[in-house]
């Protein structure tokens, strides 16, 4: 997006992108964003970022991404982002049961280093690699469904899911939102209002204070 596009959203979210290393994390970014596949993804250096705004069921949503290294050697700098992140996208690769094993550590992470109340979307990338696959889609789920996540699996390479699960995650934030369970003017939350939510309740704060006509 260029920097002079102008684009007015209802909401920001902070997002994070977590799992161990080279399970596809930079790649599901970047095919977000750019539609395509990164072909050359090298390990990431303490964290990238990343933005887009999304339409979620009407309202208009910039995500904001940190998308972090997963080797352990970075782990205390990508610690420090986790703060006020009301999403994460945590990712294992299907063909590895060693970053399946991994889930709980980095769960636990993001419940005690995020906000509490963080929606997590578990991603089982690589789903292209059928015949290498070492996770079962039925084990991931029953997993999911045992620390309450949301679960899906994606491509990064063909692309399948990549949207969906970004818009789930956002989803499922906002519905939270409409419903009251999540506060958006709670600090730490990962949650603020966008431009197009400020002129709006400026627009409302002008009307009530115009005086009433005396003539
Ligand atoms: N076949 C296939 N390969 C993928 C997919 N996603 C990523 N890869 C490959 O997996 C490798 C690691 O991808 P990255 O996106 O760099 O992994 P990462 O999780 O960001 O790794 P770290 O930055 O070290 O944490 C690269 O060689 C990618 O080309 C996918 O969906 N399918």
């Amino acid at each position: 997006m260029s920097e002079s596009y102008v684009c007015f959203s209802d909401f920001l979210f902070k997002f994070l992108v977590i799992g161990s290393a080279g399970t596809g994390k930079s790649c599901l970014l970047h095919q977000f964003i750019e539609n395509k596949f990164k072909a050359e993804s090298s390990h990431t250096i303490g964290v990238e970022f990343g933005s887009k705004v999304v339409n979620v069921g009407g309202r208009s949503v910039k995500l904001q991404i940190w998308d972090t290294a997963g080797q352990e050697r970075f782990r205390s700098v990508t610690r420090s982002y986790y703060r006020g992140a009301a999403g994460a996208l945590l990712v294992y690769d299907i063909t590895s049961r060693e970053t399946y094993n991994a889930l709980t550590n980095w769960l636990t992470d993001a419940r005690t280093l995020a906000s509490p109340n963080i929606i997590i979307l578990l991603v089982g990338n690589k789903k292209d690699l059928e015949d290498d696959r070492e996770v079962t889609f039925l084990e991931a789920s029953r997993f999911a469904q045992e620390n309450e996540l949301m679960f899906l699996e994606t491509s990064a390479l063909s692309g399948e899911n990549v949207e969906e699960a970004f818009l789930k995650c956002a989803k499922s934030i906002l519905a939270k939102i409409e419903t009251g369970e999540l506060d958006p003017e709670r600090i730490g939350s990962g949650i603020q209002y966008g431009d197009a939510s400020f002129r709006r309740l400026n627009r409302q704060q002008q009307q009530q204070r115009r005086p009433e006509c005396s003539c």
